[in-house]
């Protein structure tokens, strides 16, 4: 926890490097004189709206792990620190999705809601993504995503029904303070989705496969100039290789190799044939043909290498040191064919930045 002086000397680094980024260095003293009154008050300052934008901008520039920082200056920030329950929490997430979406123009969007104030009631959003397919464990294996198994779980103990299918959309869990998290459906006309077929196997839509077409994640917590925001959910468009490879292709997750590869009549019975390899490529391909067919946003990995490129190139001219964790930022597949593989990166941690957050979902 910050005491009054580290927690002022927080906001007068971020506050400083905002005000220069923004052209407004004639403005930061005053505001200073401001803060250090609020803090030295109420343990606590109140960001501005232009404060708070370009310091979510910041964070998603020194996200390290992140290939897409090229499009950093472009997020749209919708200011929600006025929303403190949870049904004004729900309505506010159906219509960040709603904006994102875009038809499939995905709009890279942040909302934004109470930062979290000694004394005040939190407001805490369980789900990891706000889009994502429940997992249930049934005696022959789990039916949809494992890593959906905890949550499907408690929104089933919260009296939650489905169809259970591979792809059941999750209910929103909200918990605004100590209160019991509440579960708020999500309506069917928001949530867009994607049927994965292949170009060149008319087979492949015989698999029954789809994915959402917007990851917006729910669960870090935004840290800007020592404010704590415990609820920024954030989403950008994906890169195909989180479908293809890791969604899909995971053994603990949809474990769909074995499936793609007889399909395409490889011989699994050893590794040397390099069949896991191929059917990746496959199951990435559709992917990449589905979203666009549907006009999806996605980016595939050497495009959004390239950009990653740009990013790097644009931060050196800007003067700042490009932080980046490589083990991340390579795709998980034909991770030798972007410049990634030959570069290294220092993984300093900047703030404004997004942090995991410490307590465990219920
Ligand atoms: C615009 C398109 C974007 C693309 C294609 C993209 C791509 C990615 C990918 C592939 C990862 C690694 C995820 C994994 O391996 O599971 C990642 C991580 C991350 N991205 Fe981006 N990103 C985008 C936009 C954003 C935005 C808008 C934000 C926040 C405002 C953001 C913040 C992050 C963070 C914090 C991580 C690390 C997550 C963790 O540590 O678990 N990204 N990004
Ligand atoms: N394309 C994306 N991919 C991700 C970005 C951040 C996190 C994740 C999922 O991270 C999980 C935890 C570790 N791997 C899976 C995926 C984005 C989501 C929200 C904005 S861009």
């Amino acid at each position: 926890t910050y005491g009054p002086r580290d927690r002022y000397e927080a906001a007068e680094n971020f506050l400083r490097q905002c005000y220069k980024e923004l052209g407004r260095e004639g403005d930061v003293e005053s505001r200073l004189k401001e803060v250090w009154t609020s803090i030295g008050r109420q343990n606590h300052y109140v960001h501005t709206t232009a404060e708070l934008e370009h310091g979510a901008k910041m964070a998603w520039r020194n996200s390290n792990r992140c290939i897409g920082r090229y499009f950093w200056d472009s997020l749209h920030v919708l200011d929600r620190r006025g929303i403190d329950t949870a049904q004004g929490v729900y309505n506010a997430l159906i219509e960040h999705i709603d904006f994102a979406t875009n038809d499939g123009n995905i709009r890279p969007t942040i909302s934004v809601f109470p930062p979290a104030v000694r004394g005040n009631q939190q407001v805490r959003i369980w789900n990891h993504q706000l889009l994502r397919y429940a997992g249930y464990e049934t005696e022959n294996g789990v039916i949809g995503d494992p890593n959906s198994v905890a949550l499907t779980d408690y929104c089933r103990s919260r009296g939650w029904s489905s169809q259970r299918t591979d792809f059941d959309i999750l209910p929103l869990v909200i918990q605004v303070g100590d209160k019991t998290p509440e579960l708020f459906e999500i309506p069917d006309d928001v949530v867009m989705e994607v049927p994965l077929s292949h170009p060149n196997y008319q087979w492949f839509s015989d698999l029954g496969l789809q994915w959402y077409a917007v990851p917006i994640i729910s669960d870090m917590r935004l840290e800007i100039g020592g404010l704590q925001y415990p609820a920024a959910p954030f989403n950008g468009w994906y890169m195909g290789t989180e479908i293809g490879s890791r969604n899909f292709g995971d053994v603990d997750r949809y474990d769909m190799l074995p499936t793609v590869a007889d399909q395409l009549g490889l011989d699994t019975s050893t590794d040397r044939t390099l069949w896991k390899d191929e059917a990746l490529a496959v199951l990435n391909q559709a992917v990449l043909h589905s979203f666009e067919k549907q006009g999806v946003r996605i980016v595939d990995h050497h495009n959004a290498a390239e950009q990653f490129k740009r990013f790097e190139q644009e931060e050196r001219e800007a003067g700042r040191k490009v932080t980046g964790e490589r083990s991340w930022l390579l795709p998980p597949n034909a991770s030798s064919t972007v410049h990634i593989f030959e570069n290294t990166y220092e993984n300093e941690i900047r703030t404004p930045n997004f942090f995991y957050r410490e307590d465990p979902p219920p």
